[in-house]
């Protein structure tokens, strides 16, 4: 049988793709970031957005430091997800400052320290950057497994949300052979 007809299972594209993801030159990947920028500095939506949700990045993800910088600059609100340990799958968003202290999630990902005074309630964000792992024409896409974006954004419409993806063109993939419940994005910029 000839390789690429054979399916890979999501565990499998997961990994292929992380991989192809660290392993971008590192030319290629400023190159790219800077495309990413660009087209969020020109993004309409983001000069009505107030509140917005971001990651730090990890694994070769794209680097999110200079959007964050520049969203304190034009004095939004920025917010960062955090492993809600008293809601098992979910995050918790709480407020990123420029001194907010961080501390390390199981995962190895930074992360603020919780506070439960300080959660804001998701639905009353109005951008939420979306890490992933690999993406398809139709925007589905594969994250870390853990399920916490689709259970975050399953109503994205409903509760007035913008999510948007952001990758590098490795992470396309022919198709996400996607489950009932993984969303699609309504956009992902792709740098
Ligand atoms: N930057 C960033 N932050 C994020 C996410 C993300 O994709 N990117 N997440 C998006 O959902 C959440 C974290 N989700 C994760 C889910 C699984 C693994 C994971 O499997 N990690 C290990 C193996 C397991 C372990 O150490 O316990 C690995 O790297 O293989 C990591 C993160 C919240 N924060
Ligand atoms: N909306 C949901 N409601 C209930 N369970 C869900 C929902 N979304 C995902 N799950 C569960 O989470 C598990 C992981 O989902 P999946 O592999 O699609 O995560 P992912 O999209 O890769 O990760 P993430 O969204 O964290 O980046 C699934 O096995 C599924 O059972």
């Amino acid at each position: 049988m000839h390789l690429k007809s054979v399916a890979l299972t999501t565990e499998e594209i997961r990994r292929i793709v992380r991989q192809r993801r660290r392993d971008l030159v590192i030319s290629e990947r400023l190159h790219a970031e800077q495309s990413i920028y660009r087209q969020i500095y020109q993004h309409p939506k983001l000069l009505s957005a107030k509140k917005i949700a971001i990651f730090l990045s990890f694994d070769g993800e794209v680097n999110t430091q200079p959007i964050i910088e520049y969203l304190w600059q034009q004095n939004k609100s920025v917010y960062l997800p955090i492993i809600d340990l008293t809601n098992p799958h979910h995050l918790a968003f709480l407020p990123y400052h420029r001194h907010s202290q961080l501390t390390t999630n199981k995962f190895g990902i930074a992360e603020p320290i919780y506070d439960v005074d300080k959660i804001l309630p998701y639905q009353s964000l109005d951008i939420v950057f979306t890490p992933l792992v690999a993406f398809d024409h139709r925007n589905y896409r594969i994250g870390m497994g853990g399920g916490f974006y689709d259970r975050l954004l399953q109503n994205y419409q409903h509760d007035n949300i913008y999510p948007i993806g952001l990758a590098f063109k490795c992470q396309q993939i022919k198709y996400v052979a996607n489950q009932s419940w993984d969303i699609q994005l309504p956009e992902i910029i792709i740098g």
